[in-house]
């Protein structure tokens, strides 16, 4: 029997945080995920309205259908709200022997208790000492230990008390660090690991967007990870990749803070899938053409195409080793892959600064008839001269961004005639890959028909 994991906390209504934060999370990272629901909240964007307590019974009740059934080896707390919610689950754990990961919530991220007044102390005293790891943030670690947390050895103090009380691995997360004041760079984020034997900080930089439940997806990725056998430390750092692409992906719902997106990195591979398989079949297609041969240039050609919202070479393929003349034929050297081509890649980003739309551009050889071909085919076409090129700047995402200026808006066709030692070029630029393949395929066997 495949093993699952457990969530015990409270129900967001607003779908950002608690429980559907982390049966999403869960599902991102591929484990079955269990649920025993500890409070049902009136929740949204802006805040908590109402808390529910579920009564001690039926947290019990639901604790013994899983147990019953399931082979649970990790388990991971969330709100628990009252004292008596959190001496059952504390006992519960410690019976069923599961690794747990404690993550303390208090407060919600826009405002709302969510633990019941004095239950610190039995949190303090029942639930730290099964902690497996804890995972509170800055405000939660100040609130268990006393200790006002403004820099990584006020953190470290703090955790190293948590450790006293009796739990084996801390995580301070560094979401509400204010880094500046705390002598690191401003848009830096930095968790704290402090175990009995080290202490190391996973840091990254601070990302944009949505963070409602990001501690609660934090804090089930760490569950997630942990339960595949994934070290300590890797699992730490990678909860924390895995947080920022969440935070990244938000999407901009509600009109309060607006919850992270567990399926961001999901959503992520399904392009990056979709860009390598609209690529592969573009090359396929010039690969099958015979007249395309005819259009390659010295330097060869390169087709590329990138994910959604491309930032950087990473985020756009390309043919490792370019589309080369062998004889009559082209012939493909090299596999398809992100960051293969930064050639290709300035000209797509650059677009993509004008026009999110264009994602996918190849080069082809310069020829008159070639440009009279596209122009009878309606293709809208402008170009830049390297002459006027200023120093210092990168001639791809400088020539492309200025044809598309001159233009008004981003061409089908980019040419330039060339300058010492450059070849005159092509560049067709297109929504995928398949359809720049299909123009310059249109525009190879217009010209070859006409040179017969
Ligand atoms: C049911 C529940 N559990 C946890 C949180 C904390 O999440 P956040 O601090 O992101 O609001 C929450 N708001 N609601």
């Amino acid at each position: 029997m495949e093993r699952s994991v457990l969530t015990v906390g409270g129900s967001d209504s607003g779908g950002g945080a608690g429980i559907q934060a982390d049966l999403k999370t869960f599902a991102a990272l591929g484990v079955h995920g269990l649920s025993v629901i500890t409070a049902v909240t009136a929740q949204n964007t802006l805040g908590v309205r109402e808390v529910f307590p579920i009564p001690a019974e039926m947290i019990a009740s639901q604790l013994d259908a899983l147990v019953e059934d399931f082979d649970i080896s990790w388990a991971k707390t969330g709100m628990l709200f009252s004292p008596d919610a959190i001496s059952l689950v504390a006992e519960r754990l410690r019976e069923l022997r599961c690794s747990v990961v404690v993550d303390p919530v208090i407060a919600a991220e826009a405002g709302g208790s969510l633990i019941a007044e004095g239950a610190i102390l039995t949190l303090r005293d029942e639930l730290i000492p099964v902690a497996s790891v804890i995972t509170p943030n800055i405000f939660e670690a100040e609130a268990i230990t006393g200790v006002k947390v403004v820099d990584l050895e006020s953190a470290r103090e703090a955790a190293m008390r948590i450790l006293d009380m009796g739990a084996r691995a801390v995580v301070i997360t560094g979401g509400h660090l204010d880094c500046r004041a705390a002598g690191m760079p401003a848009d830096e984020c930095v968790d704290l690991l402090v175990t009995k034997d080290a202490v190391a900080c996973v840091s990254g930089k601070r990302r944009e967007g949505g963070n409602h439940g990001v501690g609660c997806t934090y804090s089930a990725a760490l569950t997630a990870l942990l339960s595949m056998g994934m070290s300590l430390d890797d699992a730490v750092r990678q909860a924390h990749n895995f947080a920022a692409r969440s935070i990244e992906g938000s999407r901009p719902v509600g009109h309060g803070a607006a919850p992270v997106d567990q399926t961001a990195s999901l959503r992520e591979d399904a392009e990056r899938f979709r860009v390598i398989s609209s690529l592969d079949h573009a090359v396929s297609m010039l690969r099958d053409e015979e007249t395309f041969a005819e259009l390659i240039p010295e330097v060869g050609s390169n087709i590329g195409m990138a994910i959604p919202g491309a930032r950087s070479r990473a985020d756009v393929a390309a043919v490792e080793g370019r589309i080369v003349r062998a004889g009559r034929r082209s012939h493909v050297s090299g596999c398809i892959r992100f960051g293969a081509s930064r050639h290709i890649a300035r000209i797509i980003l650059a677009a993509m600064r004008f026009d999110m739309g264009i994602r996918a551009a190849m080069n082809i050889r310069l020829d008159e008839n070639l440009l009279s071909e596209a122009s009878r085919m309606g293709l809208r076409i402008s170009s830049f001269d390297r002459e006027e090129e200023p120093p210092g700047e990168s001639t791809m995402s400088w020539g492309t961004a200025r044809a598309i200026e001159r233009l008004g808006a981003v061409p089908d066709i980019i040419w330039d005639g060339g300058g010492m030692g450059k070849e005159p070029m092509i560049r067709i630029l297109g929504r995928d890959a398949v359809s720049v393949a299909t123009v310059a395929i249109m525009l190879s066997r217009a010209v070859w028909k006409r040179c017969r």
